[in-house]
């Protein structure tokens, strides 16, 4: 299904991107998203090859969703550019491209944003139905972005309902996300199967971030506190050497905070369930990290990074 000279095909509108899965679904084509916020990376193009391995088309979606960010967050500075991203889709082999221009209902007359101001339902003719994943949306980015969950969660369902994928992709380096779209697509029985891939990182071990793009060289610099830390907890627990969660979190936090980050979290959790441990020793655990740097233009980027640390025979 793949032709290099035929054009990507891009739809921006929910009707024409059912009506063209639909197609490939009647010819019985098995589909794959790759829901995406754009400033696609060789990350998001890891997915697209995972998903072409697992399916006979794929979609992918560029939509940077309002109403996952708060008010005060990077919403209007996130990093876009749209035809790159067309270039690097088609080149990777997708077969075509979801960039709806809003996915929620404006209301005539209300203003610009009237569906999201704040990134909340302001108008009472707007949008007022969200999705939300009780308990594992509470821990990590869900307590410094109490809304961000729900955001995800709706969006990806509305991606669902309108994409609708047999298999749908996701990045482990947003590991919460991608297991709260799990629990979601468990429990309100989606008929797809999710998929969780490893984190692709630059050489000296920075993730891959859209956002990196927003560091100065500095802080970019200084971010690798963070991968630096993770690496050192793999190897302390590999080799049986570290046992004691809270030791490890404030040796990492330490890091990050010696080279100038500010942390938001560095967490460890059941790595499964998201649930609390008590040691290392015991099952594999989550250490998850999110950490601000200075951006070159103004504020600060928020970066996140994540390993699962196994004990030796487990
Ligand atoms: N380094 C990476 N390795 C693997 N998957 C990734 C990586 N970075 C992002 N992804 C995945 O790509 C998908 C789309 O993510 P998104 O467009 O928000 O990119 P991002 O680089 O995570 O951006 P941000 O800078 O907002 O964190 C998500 O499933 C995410 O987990
Ligand atoms: C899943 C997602 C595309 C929903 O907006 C976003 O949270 C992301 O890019 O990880
Ligand atoms: N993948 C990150 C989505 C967000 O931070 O909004």
């Amino acid at each position: 299904m793949s032709d290099e000279s035929q054009e990507l095909p891009v739809f921006t509108t929910a009707a024409d991107m059912r009506a063209w899965v639909r197609k490939q679904k009647k010819s019985g084509r098995k589909v794959a998203l790759v829901p995406t916020m754009g400033y696609l990376h060789d990350g998001h193009l890891s997915l697209v090859k995972a998903a072409l391995e697992r399916a006979d088309v794929v979609v992918a979606s560029i939509y940077v969703n309002p109403t996952q960010f708060a008010a005060h967050e990077d919403f209007d500075v996130y990093p876009r550019n749209p035809d790159d991203d067309r270039a690097k889709l088609k080149a990777a082999g997708a077969h075509a491209v979801f960039e709806p221009e809003s996915l929620y209902v404006a209301v005539p007359g209300a203003g610009e944003g009237s569906n999201v101001v704040g990134r909340e339902t302001q108008h009472p003719d707007s949008h007022e139905t969200y999705v939300t994943v009780e308990r594992l949306q509470k821990p990590l980015c869900g307590g410094s972005r109490p809304h961000f969950f729900r955001g995800v969660c709706t969006v990806v369902t509305k991606l669902f309902h309108i994409c609708e994928p047999d298999v749908a992709v996701f990045g482990r380096k947003d590991y919460q996300q991608w297991r709260v779209i799990s629990r979601m697509v468990r429990d309100l029985d989606f008929a797809v199967e999710v998929v969780g891939l490893p984190i692709c990182r630059e050489q000296d071990g920075l993730a891959m971030s859209s956002r990196n793009a927003r560091l100065s060289e500095e802080a970019r610099q200084k971010a690798l506190a963070i991968s630096r830390g993770l690496k050192w907890a793999e190897a302390g627990v590999a080799d049986g050497s570290l046992g004691a969660p809270e030791a490890v979190k404030e040796h990492v936090r330490g890091l990050i905070e010696e080279a100038g980050g500010k942390v938001d979290y560095v967490e460890l959790l059941n790595a499964d369930n998201l649930g609390p441990i008590a040691d290392l020793a015991s099952q594999p655990a989550l250490l998850a990290v999110a950490a601000h740097f200075a951006a070159k233009d103004r504020g600060t980027v928020r970066l996140i990074d994540n390993t699962v640390l196994t004990p030796p025979g487990k």
